[in-house]
């Protein structure tokens, strides 16, 4: 299918189930009521960790440090032809009243080291590290990413957040935390540089001329001379440029700033909009924000995190789901839950009794660290969830249960199938990314039973295509290089362009490249080209 066709009229492409009956295996003939082709959906594999949805007292759990379990969890999700690997990232083990929160699995090795091992043991899917802009410095982190992105043979994908706690910084800068402003600041300028770094050698810079003399060729690696608020880098890059030449870039923040952050810089959001109404909305808010930017709509896809349950029968998964609701939410987890908006020691209360009858107090000693999660006004929460579980009759436990551990798809696979289908075709998102609640295995039965379904509708790739980069397989367009303008950030000057197109890409703009500027200055700025590939 053309991904120009995705960027129309959300109205104008109504989804209809019977009509997908009609033509089940045919993938391009799929279409929706009115003729358009069908979106196709987009997944990734969340591997599970640092909170509570992976119950790790499940029998079936295995070590989530081994690397036999990141392993088995890429292998399988590539076996579904899963687009991207995703793994989140805790810079600090989280702490619930000053003790290690290990109700929730604890400990993480580093995202990156883990990402390069998978790549060996993988060919396709493609490998996102989720990498704070708030507590990384952009030369070492390109680094990485371009390091990543040569040994996947460009798989590589960066979900650039800026994290939301204080806590963490204690363990990474020097002097105070940023406010949230300058946190997504930062993260345009972390960005910038790296883009810089990214752009600085040109696709034929090493020649290895033996005859000649030369390895790399004069002229060919630019330096970069950036400063500005945040940064100071100069000098050249130490990395060739890689197969992407940037990896793909995902973005996870949700507040105004952080989408138009994300209109800006990300190809895709990873969000928490996963319910069909509330994916509607921040759909529409976000591919709006493209429009007033300039941007194709297909150029940045939104997915969700979503939870799932199955059974042989709807009855079935329902009674599972109330299961591994259960398990997911223990008696002192609730409390914990309940302890971040209170703000205070709840541990005496019955959690199959009712919620506190005082408000919030305000939390000095730091109850819950460590957290994304984080509650803006937390009597406003407590009104609101004493007034639902007065009306609905929940205790605790119930009350936690019904917002913090209700999966988003229960169902046959059939029935999530449909329902996953639904949400894309009627954008609520472009697709998912798909969280189990046992590591490693707990992808394994969607794998199984989900995807055929996804399959059959046309609506789900049957197979990779050989030798696709990351961006490639999520149908996006191919970041070029264009000629230099000013940024007006820092002191980075207008200066060459940075060479071709990206590796084994062709491109509009070609630009030569003629090295350093006098002041030793250059900055390249990217634009979008047409889509690579299709959507697949
Ligand atoms: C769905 C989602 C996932 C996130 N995952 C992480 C993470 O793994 N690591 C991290 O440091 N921050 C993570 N964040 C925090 C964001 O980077 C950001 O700091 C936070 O959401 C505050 O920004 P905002 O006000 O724009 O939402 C996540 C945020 C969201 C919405």
């Amino acid at each position: 299918m053309s991904t120009q066709s995705q960027s129309t009229h959300p109205q104008s492409r109504q989804f209809h189930s019977t009509q997908l009956q009609a033509t089940p295996l045919q993938r391009s003939t799929a279409r929706t009521e009115d003729g358009r082709p069908l979106k196709q959906i987009h997944l990734a594999a969340h591997f599970p960790g640092v909170n509570h949805t992976t119950v790790w007292s499940d029998g079936n759990q295995a070590s989530q440090v081994a690397f036999s379990s990141f392993r088995h969890f890429a292998q399988n999700a590539e076996r579904g032809k899963f687009d991207f690997l995703f793994l989140a990232e805790g810079l600090r083990v989280r702490e619930q009243k000053g003790l290690i929160h290990d109700l929730d699995v604890v400990g993480r090795p580093n995202t990156t080291a883990i990402l390069a091992a998978v790549s060996a043991v993988t060919r396709h899917i493609g490998l996102v590290g989720t990498l704070s802009a708030t507590f990384n410095e952009p030369y070492e982190l390109a680094r990485q990413l371009a390091s990543l992105d040569h040994v996947s043979g460009g798989r590589a994908g960066w979900n650039i957040v800026t994290t939301s706690d204080a806590f963490h910084g204690e363990n990474f800068r020097r002097g105070a935390y940023l406010d949230p402003a300058d946190r997504y600041r930062r993260a345009e300028e972390f960005l910038d540089v790296a883009k810089q770094l990214w752009s600085s050698w040109a696709d034929d810079a090493v020649i290895a001329d033996a005859a000649a003399g030369e390895f790399v060729r004069p002229g060919a690696v630019r330096s970069i001379d950036h400063h500005g608020p945040q940064f100071d880098v100069t000098g050249r890059f130490t990395t060739p440029v890689s197969p992407q030449r940037y990896p793909v870039i995902v973005q996870a923040g949700d507040s105004p700033d952080g989408r138009d952050f994300a209109s800006q810089n990300a190809e895709v959001i990873f969000s928490r909009h996963s319910e069909y109404e509330a994916g509607r909305q921040f759909y529409s808010d976000v591919k709006g924000r493209l429009d007033a930017v300039g941007r194709d709509r297909d150029s940045l896809k939104i997915l969700p995190a979503a939870t799932f349950i199955l059974g042989d029968t709807a009855d079935e998964a329902a009674e599972r789901s109330r299961e591994v609701g259960r398990l997911q939410i223990s008696p002192q987890t609730a409390i914990s839950f309940l302890e971040q908006v209170w703000g205070t020691d709840l541990s005496g209360y019955d959690v199959d009794g009712p919620l506190p009858a005082t408000d919030p107090v305000e939390d000095t000693a730091g109850i819950a660290r460590g957290r994304v999660r984080q509650f803006a006004d937390p009597v406003a929460v407590s009104r609101a969830w004493r007034q639902q579980s007065e009306a609905e009759g929940l205790s605790i436990r119930e009350l936690v249960i019904s917002f913090a551990a209700k999966h988003t798809f229960v169902g046959t696979p059939a029935q999530v199938a449909e329902t996953i289908n639904r949400h894309v075709q009627n954008d609520a998102s472009d697709g998912f990314v798909i969280v189990g609640h046992t590591s490693p295995t707990g992808l394994d039965e969607f794998v199984d039973t989900v995807i055929p379904e996804l399959q059959e509708r046309g609506v789900y790739r049957r197979d990779y295509d050989e030798g696709a980069t990351l961006r490639q397989t999520l149908g996006l367009p191919t970041p070029v290089p264009l000629r230099a303008r000013e940024k007006g950030m820092g002191s980075a000057a207008v200066a060459s362009a940075a060479g071709s197109a990206a590796p084994g890409v062709s491109a509009g703009a070609t630009t030569s490249a003629s090295g350093d500027t006098a002041d030793g200055a250059s900055t390249v700025v990217l634009a979008h080209s047409a889509p690579a590939s299709t959507a697949r």
